[in-house]
């Protein structure tokens, strides 16, 4: 499967419109291959706290369209990232889009671990409750969302519900660039399974972003990373490797499950 990682330039000088615009037809230059993926919150930047309540949208609002409209042009499965979605209650969630090459909407994923350290997206956002994966010809995909990836449980449950490739749909900070690859290392080797992880670049709410989309195999190893500026990240992956890796080292089947807590 050849797969594209979208890393795009979320800077203040773009308006939500223009950038969105720009998105469209980046995905559209992807014609080609199997999966296109971009970033967590694209549209405002996941910093931008201050933007969330005036560019959420509802799901089937203008990123929506302008996506599917983006993955039939061209004919990919396209992880569209994730938009501030309004609910129909008021409620706002970090949900992320994918899309059938078709243009059809084939899930859609609301962020479950919010960002607590600033008190930002976990007081704005409400949190999902439910791990997404969706069937794509050739491997199951499992859905996370930046700061999920700090969170194992999720992905091994993912895991367990099928997932072989694991994408995550990032807006990382520069920060903490070390922990990102380290993390995405980590769910690959634990899961044995691809991790596709996504970030954005550029600055914006004076958090510079830390670029580095990174593609991990099974094994853990590194197969692609991108530098720290925007660019469009190409991968060839087998995702027969999974089960092979899963067959050859059956870590998995290892596993003891319901543990009892530790006695004082
Ligand atoms: N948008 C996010 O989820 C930020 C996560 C982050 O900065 C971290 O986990 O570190």
């Amino acid at each position: 499967m050849r797969a594209s990682l979208i890393q795009i330039r979320v800077d203040e000088g773009e308006s939500v419109a223009e950038r969105r615009s720009r998105a469209a037809d980046l995905v559209r230059v992807e014609e080609g291959a199997d999966l296109v993926v971009l970033p967590e919150l694209w549209t405002t930047g996941a910093f931008a706290y201050d933007t969330f309540a005036t560019e959420a949208e509802p799901l089937q609002g203008p990123t929506h369209e302008a996506m599917a409209g983006a993955a039939k042009d061209a004919g990919v499965w396209l992880h569209a990232g994730s938009i501030p979605e309004r609910d129909p209650d008021g409620t706002l969630y970090n949900t992320a889009l994918v899309f059938s090459p078709s243009g059809e909407l084939a899930a859609a994923y609301r962020k479950i671990h919010r960002f607590g350290f600033d008190q930002g997206e976990a007081v704005l956002m409400g949190a999902g409750r439910e791990p997404v994966t969706v069937p794509l010809p050739g491997t199951t995909v499992g859905l996370a969302t930046c700061y999920d990836l700090r969170f194992p449980e999720l992905f091994r449950a993912l895991t367990d519900a099928g997932a072989e490739t694991l994408v995550v749909s990032a807006g990382w900070p520069e920060r903490r660039r070390a922990h990102w690859t380290l993390l995405a290392q980590a769910r690959a080797v634990e899961n044995q399974a691809y991790v596709l992880a996504c970030g954005t670049a550029g600055t914006h709410a004076g958090v510079p972003q830390a670029g580095h989309s990174i593609v991990v195999d099974p094994w853990g190893e590194v197969l692609a990373e991108a530098g720290p500026d925007e660019e469009v990240l190409g991968v060839e992956f087998d995702p027969a490797k999974v089960p092979a890796t899963r067959e050859q080292f059956p870590a998995l089947k290892d596993r003891v499950l319901g543990l009892e807590p530790p006695r004082r």
